[in-house]
């Protein structure tokens, strides 16, 4: 992790800085993946723009390989002229990668699975083979495309042999890749493997090379797993928008910002127009036909919801309590349920506060105990509270 030169004492540096890391989105590859990512051409315009307004530092797109269409839409994006700079994700082959050179793109994200699984079934390649066909193709990238990025994934890398791992992020390292990729293609990796295995991969690779962690969330580990990548030294993190992907998708931007957030709020502030979020998942929402999951993080619609009595006494006086994020950073706002059966007399003495009512005592009392004997059957909406809280006030 990089030492922050301007910490003192009375201002230390942040546990994982914003600075040692940068988001790769992949919704425009690994969302095409998910069940329902079928964006049209104005689709990937407006996602590649909303992201770039953002200030996500790069765009994973698709393999040019798929369609004349997807290899025309790739050099549609990349003449956009956007910040944020694209890579296309591509097969270690010669055929996919000449045809990828042409796309504009700022760097080739080149994988090969080197699990016994996608060796068997996928591709049919030793790690032999592998090291061999990404020598080729690497060198003559660099010879003929040298301004090009490149970064090598061993796909399926949590369920590959160790050795068989280290001596191809090795062989790739030594060909000058700029970045290696460990891909948990299956979703089967815990927070401490994760971790484990990028200490052990930059023990192989050249200090220059960065690390990309690429993590599914078949297990709910998504981004706990990023996270501990991170913690790790990785440098590179993919994410999509509202974590779409294959099966049940990879580690969602939100997801893994928020986690970030509690780290370096500032770094964050200062490197992504957080506020820009809500756009993000409601476009996404929008071309996938889905709603935002009720409890997304930061975004869902009871992200910020606040209910119980104890919870709400506290939030009024200062939200922290029972907030780890200040919700206006990422542009959403909080919801008090003041009228529930486990709401509480601060509760209601700030709610007829608000409406410039006063209540004394036993009054306040009286009135939350009517309140939450009503809420016991049905729930008290914000107009009926009010109502209530006018009538029983004079009564
Ligand atoms: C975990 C991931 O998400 S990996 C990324 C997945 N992305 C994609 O698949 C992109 C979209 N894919 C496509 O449009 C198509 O699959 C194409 C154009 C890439 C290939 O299509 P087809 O030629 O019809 O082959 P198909 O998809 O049936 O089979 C996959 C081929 O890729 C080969 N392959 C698989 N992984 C690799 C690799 N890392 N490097 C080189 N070749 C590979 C397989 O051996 C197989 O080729 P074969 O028929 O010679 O054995
Ligand atoms: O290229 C990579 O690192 C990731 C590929 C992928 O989508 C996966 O393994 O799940
Ligand atoms: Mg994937």
């Amino acid at each position: 992790m990089t030492q922050d030169p301007n910490a003192t004492a009375e201002h230390p540096a942040p546990l994982i800085p914003a600075t040692s890391w940068a988001i790769i989105d992949s919704t425009l590859r690994e969302g095409e993946q998910f069940a329902r990512g079928n964006f049209k051409t104005d689709d990937k315009i407006e996602i590649a723009r909303a992201l770039d307004a953002f200030g996500a530092e790069f765009i994973e797109v698709t393999t040019p390989m798929v369609s004349a269409q997807t290899h025309a839409d790739i050099r549609r994006l990349t003449g956009l002229g956007l910040n944020a700079k694209f890579l296309t994700h591509v097969r270690c082959h010669m055929d996919d990668v000449q045809r990828a050179v042409d796309t504009g793109v700022d760097g080739l994200d080149l994988l090969f699975g080197t699990s016994s699984f996608l060796r068997e079934f996928s591709h049919g390649k030793n790690i032999g083979q592998i090291i061999e066909a990404a020598q080729e193709v690497i060198s003559w990238i660099k010879t003929n495309h040298p301004d090009l990025q490149i970064r090598f994934s061993a796909e399926d890398t949590f369920r590959s042999e160790e050795a068989d791992l280290m001596a191809v992020y090795k062989a790739v390292s030594d060909l000058g890749v700029h970045r290696v990729g460990l891909a948990d293609t299956v979703g089967v990796a815990t927070p401490r493997q994760v971790y484990t295995l990028v200490r052990e991969v930059r023990k192989v690779i050249h200090a220059e090379c960065g690390i990309e962690f690429h993590g599914h969330n078949d297990t709910g580990c998504a981004v706990s797993n990023a996270y501990e990548a991170v913690e790790a030294g990785a440098t590179h993190i993919d994410t999509t928008i509202l974590g779409i992907g294959e099966r049940n998708g990879i580690t969602p931007l939100g997801g893994f910002l928020a986690r970030m957030f509690t780290f370096d709020p500032q770094g964050l502030i200062d490197k992504y127009n957080l506020d820009l979020l809500p756009e993000l998942d409601r476009m996404i929402a929008r071309m996938v036909d889905l709603p935002i999951p009720w409890n997304n993080y930061l975004t869902g619609e009871f992200a910020y919801n606040h209910k119980a009595g104890m919870h709400l006494k506290a939030i009024y006086l200062n939200p922290g309590a029972y907030e780890a994020i200040p919700p206006g950073v990422f542009g959403v706002g909080r919801r008090i349920q003041a009228a529930s059966k486990v709401t509480g007399k601060h509760a209601i003495a700030y709610k007829a506060r608000e409406m410039g009512l006063h209540y004394g005592e036993d009054a306040l009392r009286r009135v939350t105990d009517h309140i939450k004997a009503l809420a016991e059957h049905n729930e008290l909406d914000d107009e009926h509270l009010e109502h209530l809280l006018r009538e029983w006030v004079s009564a």
